[in-house]
């Protein structure tokens, strides 16, 4: 089966404006073929071994979403207190999740011995279940922009909110808590870089022929006194 031009451009179009959404989200309920469609492309993910070790927790109670809320609350303090001055003046400016906006939360889990211990492809690097698991992540993600729906990745909230929200048992992992919903825009270029947060690197830095290379830094410009 060949892709078309024009299918090709639909998949290229869709990868480059998808966007991390955290503030446009709208209240509008997202149809249940819709949401099947995209949980079906995130299970289409590739995976280690062919061990599918994700599952999809659906979070749409506001009691859970305010309890992950606070959650991202106290995390968020935490993580305030790590950057210094005008870094963190701006960190603290940055709207970081949508957890209460979005209609629908998503949480992805790896359980890591689903298809027993020794897994194929998983023998000599053990963390090649959980990176199967973030493809899910992403088929979703590209998916659901497909469907011109909107998706936030909230990480700034400890494992254990998650897990007690979620009811999720300690023997499984904890991948991502996504934010889901239609949109009122996608902006064209990352909100962290609209806001001077980082730019986006230049390919060409990223490739390199024949043996790795020391990247530019990226660390950002120091606006402190010397
Ligand atoms: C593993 C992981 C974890 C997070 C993110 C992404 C990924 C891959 N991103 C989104 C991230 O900031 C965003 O992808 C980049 O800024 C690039 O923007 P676009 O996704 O291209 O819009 C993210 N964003 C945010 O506002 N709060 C968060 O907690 C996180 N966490």
């Amino acid at each position: 089966m060949n892709i078309s031009q024009e299918e090709r451009d639909a998949v290229y179009k869709t990868i480059f404006s998808r966007r991390d959404v955290r503030r446009e989200f709208k209240p509008d309920p997202i149809p249940n073929d819709v949401l099947e469609r995209v949980l079906l492309a995130a299970h289409h993910a590739p995976s280690v071994g062919f061990m599918q070790p994700w599952d999809f927790i659906l979070v749409t109670k506001p009691e859970s979403k305010s309890q992950i809320k606070q959650g991202f609350l106290q995390a968020h303090a935490e993580a305030t207190e790590l950057f210094e001055g005008e870094r963190q003046t701006q960190y603290k400016s940055l709207k970081l999740e949508g957890i209460e906006e979005a209609p629908l939360g998503i949480c992805i889990t790896c359980d890591r011995s689903r298809t027993g211990s020794v897994v194929l492809g998983r023998t000599a690097k053990p963390e090649m279940d959980l990176f199967s698991a973030v493809c899910a992540v992403q088929n979703l993600w590209l998916a659901a922009r497909a469907e011109n729906m909107g998706v936030g990745w909230v990480s700034i909230v400890h494992d254990k909110v998650i897990r007690d929200t979620l009811n999720i048992p300690e023997s499984i992992d904890i991948i991502a808590y996504l934010c889901v919903g239609y949109v009122e825009t996608f902006h064209d270029t990352p909100d962290l870089e609209r806001a001077g947060w980082l730019p986006r690197r230049d390919v060409s830095s990223a490739v390199h022929y024949e043996s790795w290379q020391e990247p530019e830094s990226h660390e950002p410009e120091s606006h402190e006194p010397e």
